[in-house]
């Protein structure tokens, strides 16, 4: 479910709303005349313009039917550069230590057998890294197999795979880097204040990321913003499915105990769009710096935001 029309804002405007709390006073339509009143939903999802501490700006305004808010992290609340630059390589520069120390452990093994498993599966693509099975003979062969896990790590991630498997792992090295204090994940500076609100005004706040649960546990305790876990209602990653599959949505919305179209779903990534609206979702894809780049027939089609302050949730004026 799509807000029809959300093209990228006129250039005339900051698309900025700071501070959702200044809205109601002076909230006033100021450009379309979408006709919807001050603390209602507005019929249509189309941004709309507003008047706040004398500026104009555009917002969207959230369905009356949205309970809950469906975030995605990566290009969503957090910027990519921080995963790709610290995160990933975080990872490439530490997995066959990581592998050396943990081998023993029953976490471990448990990552090493799904990574083998997930190996099979992939035996057929190109450049796909096998597992062997685990070995019996000694120090050389453990090296190999360690070897082996290394090379198929680092091909999944060349390929930014998003396979449980992976995440898993990536969840489990994570952990020492960020309860050392060695990393401290970053968000956008409109997500945490624009969070505080949405749940202010009743809202529900969850997560969806392919990151592993346990990774996105670490990023909102652990942040630059200090502990900030309180502020999310629940988590989901690729153990209720792929971003890109409808049914994941359905089984979100039925594990949270609402109807799909009670939800609004976040992302940057328009095939995730694509998939939570087939599901009856409302989506908004987020523009942030740093994102891939949309087609145009992409920012025509879907509602774009470039910050969450842009939401404009009515019911709670
Ligand atoms: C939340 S853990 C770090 C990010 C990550 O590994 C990832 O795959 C993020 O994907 P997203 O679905 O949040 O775009
Ligand atoms: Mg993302």
């Amino acid at each position: 479910m799509t807000w029809r029309g959300g093209g990228l804002f006129p250039s005339c405007f900051t698309p900025h709303v700071a501070d959702r709390s200044e809205v109601p006073a002076e909230l006033s339509e100021a450009q379309d005349g979408a006709g919807g009143a001050v603390g209602a939903a507005l019929p249509s999802s189309r941004p709309i313009s507003v008047i706040a501490s004398g500026r104009e700006m555009v917002v969207l305004s959230v369905p009356a039917e949205v309970t809950v808010i469906l975030l995605d992290i990566e290009g969503t609340t957090t910027p990519i550069a921080f995963v790709k630059d610290i995160l990933f390589p975080y990872i490439k520069e530490n997995v066959k230590e990581y592998l050396q120390t943990h081998w023993e452990e029953e976490e471990c093994q448990q990552d090493i057998s799904l990574l083998r498993k997930q190996a099979e599966e992939d035996s057929h693509l190109d450049g796909a890294v096998p597992i062997p099975a685990a070995p019996e003979n000694g120090a050389d062969d453990l090296q190999l197999m360690i070897q082996a896990v290394v090379d198929n790590v680092c091909w999944q991630m060349s390929l930014d795979r998003k396979t449980t498997a992976l995440k898993q792992l990536q969840g489990h090295m994570w952990r020492a880097a960020f309860t050392a204090g060695h990393v401290k994940a970053e968000f956008f500076e409109d997500v945490v204040p624009a969070v505080r609100k949405w749940r202010e005004a009743g809202m529900k706040v969850y997560i969806y990321s392919s990151g592993s649960v346990e990774a996105q546990k670490l990023l909102f305790g652990y942040s630059t913003e200090g502990d900030i876990l309180e502020l999310v209602d629940g988590h989901f990653d690729t153990k209720i499915g792929h971003k890109v599959e409808s049914e994941s949505y359905r089984k979100i919305a039925n594990s949270i105990g609402c109807s799909t179209n009670n939800i609004l779903f976040l992302t940057d990534v328009t095939l995730e769009a694509s998939a939570a609206e087939e599901a009856d979702v409302h989506v908004a894809v987020v523009v942030r710096p740093g994102n891939a780049g949309l087609t145009d027939d992409e920012k025509t089609y879907y509602s774009l935001i470039t910050s969450f302050s842009e939401l404009y949730l009515p019911s709670s004026t």
